[in-house]
């Protein structure tokens, strides 16, 4: 394959939601682009970020390596402005959306583009709340420094999981702290006074089936 290349823009003001199922960053990004490895001759646009993660650090992740979980896991949504005219219209087929994942593992240090997001989260307590993040966000930094990857083609994992995803999950985790992860499941997946919290949000991984799973060693 092809060497993976993105480029994004630094963003500030980028509106944060809860989802009910977690938060949820709006990252329209027309600058960005992410191409090459296994997206063909396609450019595909930053959409949207989010994350899983477990009721303890032992789960959260939606892949699993060798059948071991990580603590959770981010998703940097992206779709094929190439050859589709919205976001809509791209989850619709095969080579729609490229989302990126990135594992977290729990660790002493805190993760100080996580932190931007953490710090939000009093502010969207309750479904349907969002906020503007004032802090400068860079996605590029959100991602490990070994660049290696693993890729196959799959679904969305929330509802309606359409099959219109090129997914790439990169080998190596990003560290966060269980403080932080303790900080995600204080979400309410209501909107009213009564408090149900988001303790956990990770589909777990499917049936591979007749699906080839490739990698790449950056
Ligand atoms: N967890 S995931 O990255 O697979 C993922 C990403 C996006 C979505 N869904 C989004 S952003 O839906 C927007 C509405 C929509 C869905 C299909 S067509 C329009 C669900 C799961
Ligand atoms: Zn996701």
């Amino acid at each position: 394959m092809k060497k993976l290349t993105f480029a994004y823009e630094s963003q500030s003001d980028l509106r944060i939601l809860n989802t009910g199922h977690g938060w949820k960053v709006e990252a329209p990004q027309s600058g960005s682009r992410l191409e090459g490895g296994p997206l063909g001759e396609d450019i595909y646009q930053l959409e949207q970020f989010h994350c899983h993660w477990g009721e303890t650090s032992a789960e959260g992740s939606e892949h699993t390596v060798d059948g071991r979980a990580y603590a959770g896991e981010l998703h940097l949504v992206h779709w094929n402005t190439t050859k589709y005219q919205s976001f809509a219209e791209a989850a619709q087929h095969p080579d729609g959306l490229a989302v990126l994942g990135v594992f977290f593992d729990v660790g002493n240090e805190s993760n100080d583009e996580i932190e931007k997001i953490v710090s939000t989260l009093s502010e969207i307590k309750f479904k349907g709340q969002f906020t503007d993040i004032p802090d400068v966000i860079d996605p590029t930094t959100f991602l490990p420094s070994g660049l290696g990857y693993w890729t196959y083609l799959g679904s969305l994992t929330t509802p309606p999981c359409n099959e219109c995803v090129i997914w790439i999950v990169y080998k190596e985790p990003i560290t966060v702290t269980e403080e932080q992860l303790v900080q995600f499941r204080c979400l309410s997946a209501c909107s009213g006074e009564a408090e149900e919290f988001i303790v956990k949000n990770y589909r777990p991984p499917q049936p591979l089936g007749n699906r080839a799973l490739r990698e790449c060693n950056a």
